[in-house]
């Protein structure tokens, strides 16, 4: 089997570190680059054959790579996100925080090009499934809240794991304004973000990873769907999975739950 060249942004950061342990540990990834905000033309790691490249574009030229993966921020995902699909790398993205707009955006870009793309905002499996089973109950449920709680590292909030969640649960529920109809906020905030009248909660503390309950209320009832993420390599199995994947695509994908049947 030829490997698939990948190139990583974000090498260093908490996602990167395993991304790069994880295709050098699959026989069929092999590393060609990294994108990095640092050490511009040093070899990556002490490794005789992977270079960094503080310019996406050079590096993309130069190592001629089959797949991006990106595990940056939304304003460098985005970027490096274009440019990969202009240049002929399918982009497998974790960076969260991307607008609607940039998402329209890429997917055009991507349809034009014919380049495969993946922009997932949780690569882990159970949180997929999280959110496969709230759009399930939203059938049922029309009132619901979302608790996404993460380490205080965390760049975006709402993370990109509540978004998607409010979105998948919408594509169910007619928006609907929940709670008191005269309900105020004596704090500014207190109800957390509104997704078409879906409360979002964003909590922030160390000792935490990613974690996130669903919670849809009833007549004299709740249910809740909660996932877990306790580390970092609970992600990989969705990268490996979605490197595999953008190579047999020619558009752009949001989201595993499209992959993962
Ligand atoms: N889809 C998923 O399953 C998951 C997605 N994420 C998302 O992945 C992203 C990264 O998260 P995490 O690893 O925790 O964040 P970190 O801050 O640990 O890592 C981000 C890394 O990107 C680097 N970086 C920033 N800008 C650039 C640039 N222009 N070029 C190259 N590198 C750059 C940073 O460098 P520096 O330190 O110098 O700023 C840092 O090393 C976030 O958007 C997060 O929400 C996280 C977990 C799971
Ligand atoms: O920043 C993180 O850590 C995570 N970000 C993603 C998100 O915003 O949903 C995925 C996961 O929740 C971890």
């Amino acid at each position: 089997m030829e490997k698939i060249k990948i190139v990583i942004a974000g090498p260093r950061g908490r996602m990167g570190t395993e991304a790069v342990q994880l295709v050098e540990s699959t026989e069929h990834f092999e590393l060609v680059g990294v994108i990095d905000r640092i050490h511009d033309g040093e070899l990556f790691a002490g490794k005789d054959n992977v270079k960094i490249f503080t310019d996406p574009e050079k590096c993309f030229i130069e190592t001629n790579p089959d797949v991006l993966i990106d595990l940056t921020t939304p304003e460098s995902g985005k970027i490096h996100t274009k440019l990969a699909i202009e240049h002929g790398v399918r982009p497998v993205v974790g960076t969260t925080g991307f607008s609607e707009e940039d998402l329209d955006e890429l997917s055009q870009l991507a349809e034009e090009k014919g380049i495969g793309a993946i922009i997932a905002p949780n690569f882990a499996l159970g949180a997929v499934l999280m959110m496969k089973f709230a759009k399930m109950a939203a059938k049922y449920f029309q009132d619901v809240e979302i608790i996404e709680m993460h380490h205080d590292q965390k760049l975006d909030a709402p993370s990109g794991t509540g978004v998607k969640t409010a979105e998948m649960i919408s594509e169910i529920r007619k928006p609907k304004k929940q709670g008191h109809p005269n309900e105020t906020e004596t704090l500014s905030g207190a109800r957390g973000a509104d997704f078409q009248g879906i409360r979002i909660h964003s909590v922030r503390l160390p000792g935490l990873i990613a974690h996130q309950e669903v919670i849809f209320g009833g007549d004299g009832q709740t249910l809740k769907i909660r996932h877990d993420s306790y580390n970092r390599t609970s992600f990989m199995s969705g990268v490996k999975l979605s490197v595999e994947t953008v190579m047999k695509l020619d558009i752009l994908v949001y989201g595993l739950e499209n992959i993962i049947e």
